[in-house]
């Protein structure tokens, strides 16, 4: 099984935890495969309330209703994937560049499903550089703070998020405490958001394997 297939197999399983209501739903490849299986049981749901631009478009292609958050209140269930995952659930996300409005969406949920293959399910976080959303005044500001804290900031060029920001990738990071580091990072003036997902982790993890469905609460 190729790594799409597996993708799609966490996708089709975190489907049947859709029960009706208004979904959360994330952004990437991986979410992609949930849209399009969540497009067959769409008379079930009320709509969706999307964390990016990309998603909103294949949701409304499929039919389904976007919803403004401000509207729904408090949401019941956010599936979304990650670069990284521990076992503790903790996460890095932000590779696709959509990290502030996911952040947003799980911070406004209920329950946080994440959806993966298992090459991302990792001992400790940082092998995948850690994307950090800046205010572009602040690029070179943050830049410098992020050396401080051991890593190697390299910007993102010419990718601007849909909120109009930058992002700063962030290399050779070991990220043993995913709480600190979130915080450490958020504290830096012109910061938007950190990838790192740990003060507000996922609550399940599906995981895509060769050998089936592998779930860890
Ligand atoms: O900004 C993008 C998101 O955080 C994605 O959820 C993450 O990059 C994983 O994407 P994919 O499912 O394509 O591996």
């Amino acid at each position: 099984m190729n790594q799409d297939e597996l993708k799609r197999m966490a996708a089709a399983e975190a489907v049947k935890q859709v029960k009706g209501g208004i979904i959360g739903v994330g952004t990437g490849s991986t979410v992609n495969h949930f849209i399009d299986l969540l497009a067959e049981i769409k008379q079930t749901i009320d709509g969706a309330v999307s964390s990016s631009e990309a998603s909103t478009e294949r949701l409304k292609g499929h039919g389904i209703p976007v919803l403004d958050l401000n509207a729904t209140g408090e949401l019941e269930l956010y599936i979304d994937g990650a670069d990284e995952s521990t076992r503790h659930l903790h996460l890095i996300k932000g590779g696709g560049g959509a990290l502030t409005r996911e952040k947003i969406v799980a911070g406004a949920s209920k329950r946080f499903i994440c959806i993966a293959d298992e090459s991302k399910l990792v001992d400790v976080l940082g092998e995948f550089p850690l994307p950090v959303e800046v205010i572009p005044m602040a690029r070179s500001h943050v830049a410098r703070q992020l050396v401080k804290l051991g890593g190697t900031p390299v910007w993102r060029d010419g990718f601007i998020t849909d909120n109009g920001n930058i992002i700063l990738d962030v290399h050779n990071l070991r990220i043993m405490d995913p709480v600190k580091m979130e915080q450490e990072i958020n504290n830096i003036a012109g910061v938007v958001t950190t990838g790192i997902f740990a003060l507000r982790p996922a609550d399940l993890l599906i995981l895509g394997s060769p050998e089936g469905v592998k779930v860890i609460e």
